[in-house]
């Protein structure tokens, strides 16, 4: 069904950012996101902008680190971009579903698709009012860390959903 689309071209020109707060700390979490990333470029360009964790540098409050973090994340932000963000509070999709909503953004002609991770505290106001979509994946609240690798691997298995390879089972 996805061909009809001509989904080929389309996924040629969408740009994919996901934006993270902090280096990936944890070894296994890199190996799992570098083996995803490896994967997803195939189909799509997707990369990931980390934004330099400030907790360790400056003595903030929840409230002043998550602003500061915000301003950080919107400065990554062009005005035509669509942002995402990625929030347990956020629209809980199975796995075809999202890779839908990934139709949907390329069926469109969305240029960049950023999806945001929020740090260790969530998001700024001014983070919230920016966007307007929130996904969520999953009720449960995972760590900043592991979200982008979790993400990875659903953004990857949105990409064989459409192509209509053999990876999703259900
Ligand atoms: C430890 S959580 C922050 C939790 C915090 N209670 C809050 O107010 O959002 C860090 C970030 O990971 C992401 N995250 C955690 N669990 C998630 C989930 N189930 N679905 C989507 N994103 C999630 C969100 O971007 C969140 O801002």
């Amino acid at each position: 069904m996805y061909e009809l689309f001509g989904l080929k071209h389309i996924f040629i020109r969408m740009k994919i950012i996901l934006v993270v707060i902090g280096k990936t700390d944890e070894a296994y979490l890199n190996t799992g996101i570098v083996k995803y990333y490896n994967r997803i470029k195939h189909y799509i360009s997707f990369k990931m902008t980390v934004i330099p964790d400030i907790k360790n540098t400056k003595n903030l409050s929840e409230d002043q680190q998550k602003n500061k973090e915000g301003e950080l994340i919107l400065a990554q932000i062009q005005p035509n971009d669509e942002l995402v963000l990625l929030d347990e509070g956020g629209k809980v999709f199975s796995s075809r579903g999202f890779a839908g909503f990934m139709e949907q953004k390329l069926l469109h002609g969305t240029k960049r698709l950023v999806f945001v991770v929020g740090g260790p505290y969530g998001f700024s106001k001014d983070v919230y009012q920016r966007a307007r979509v929130k996904i969520s994946l999953s009720k449960m609240t995972f760590s900043h860390q592991m979200v982008r690798l979790i993400f990875a691997e659903q953004l990857y298995r949105a990409m064989t959903i459409l192509k209509n390879q053999p990876y999703h089972h259900d």
